[in-house]
């Protein structure tokens, strides 16, 4: 039996790119509108309604009207907006989160697809808190620069107009209410909301997700061994989230990943000052978008969780 597959806003950005991994997969049969019908609300309504799980790959207000367009009791729904991630009766898709998360999935009919942000940032920051090395009230900050495909097709279009001379690093969410704060927090399992300070950098896709850590001004005093110890631990045989040798690394290039749904971690530090740098290297439109999504679909389907994936 096949999985009926509905991509709604299967036109946009993170739409074509889960498009592409879901192609020319038996198990799958994909339901698919034509693209004059792409904002056609009746049309939308069937598809919808027609599918054992759709993808939501809209703006916010878009998404929660096509949750209200489902009007049976069995299509399963993951939503790449922010318009649930914290919302009563959606589960977080971030398979690797925490043990059990991936059967807490498994068994939920709404899903909700993390940020791009707060994908290399959670992956980093929480299995450090679920063993006590950070306490859950320290104060974090996460920085980082993201490839402009990250704002979808308004950012694309305004990056590459003829007339465009974009700037090849750009801080943005400089007033500290970025809407992805919400499931950071929730999600990492801090008390206060991280501080965020992100960039937009002169590059189609990719990113860098990086937390500085005083780790000599923790309580305990954690070693840079015992972070390595637990994020080893937290990712050991995992396809898609990976420990690498940071030892062999001068710089951590935006595009280390290339366009692939793998989330590269890396350890730098001083031990003589206490000091540590942890850095996320992912594709917003791969494990930080479409790349989940698929790992999300497989989850819910029953299906290997890598098919189709980009590894
Ligand atoms: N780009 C990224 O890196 C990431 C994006 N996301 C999220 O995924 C979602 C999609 O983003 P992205 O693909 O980048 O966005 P795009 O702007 O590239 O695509 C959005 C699509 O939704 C369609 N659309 C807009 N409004 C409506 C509506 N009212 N009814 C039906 N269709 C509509 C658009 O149609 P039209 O062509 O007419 O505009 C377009 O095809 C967003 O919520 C975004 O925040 C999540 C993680 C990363
Ligand atoms: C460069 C850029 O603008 N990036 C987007 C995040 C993209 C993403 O993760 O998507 P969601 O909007 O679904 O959370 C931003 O910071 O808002």
């Amino acid at each position: 039996m096949t999985t009926k597959v509905f991509i709604d806003g299967g036109h946009g950005t993170t739409g074509i790119e889960i498009a592409e991994r879901l192609a020319g997969r038996p198990e799958l049969s994909l339901i698919a509108l034509d693209i004059e019908d792409r904002r056609n609300a009746a049309a939308r309504r069937d598809a919808l309604n027609a599918a054992d799980v759709v993808i939501l790959c809209l703006p916010d207000d878009a998404a929660r009207e096509s949750v209200a367009l489902i009007d049976n009791d069995h299509t399963r729904v993951i939503d790449a907006s922010t318009a649930h991630r914290v919302a009563d009766g959606w589960t977080y898709g971030f398979p690797e989160l925490e043990p059990g998360h991936r059967e807490r999935l498994a068994a939920s009919r709404y899903v909700a697809n993390p940020g791009c942000w707060p994908t290399g940032f959670l992956a980093l920051m929480r299995p450090l808190v679920l063993a006590g090395l950070i306490p859950a009230d320290w104060p974090v900050t996460v920085s980082g620069a993201s490839g402009y495909s990250g704002g979808g097709k308004t950012m694309i279009a305004d990056y590459e107009a003829s007339a465009a001379q974009p700037s090849a690093f750009r801080p943005y969410g400089l007033n500290l209410t970025h809407k992805h704060v919400p499931e950071m927090t929730r999600y990492s399992g801090l008390t206060h909301p991280p501080l965020f300070a992100p960039a937009v950098a002169n590059a189609y896709r990719g990113m860098i997700v990086e937390v500085p850590l005083q780790l000599r001004a923790m309580p305990g005093a954690p070693s840079l061994a015992d972070i390595h110890d637990v994020l080893a631990s937290a990712y050991a045989g995992s396809p898609i989230v990976t420990l690498e040798d940071s030892a062999a690394m001068s710089g951590v290039p935006l595009e280390y990943v290339g366009a692939s749904d793998r989330l590269a971690l890396f350890l730098f530090g001083n031990p003589d000052t206490g000091q540590a740098r942890l850095v996320a290297a992912l594709d917003n439109l791969g494990k930080g978008a479409a790349g989940a999504a698929v790992q999300n679909l497989n989850i819910l389907a029953g299906l290997p969780e890598t098919a189709g994936l980009r590894l």
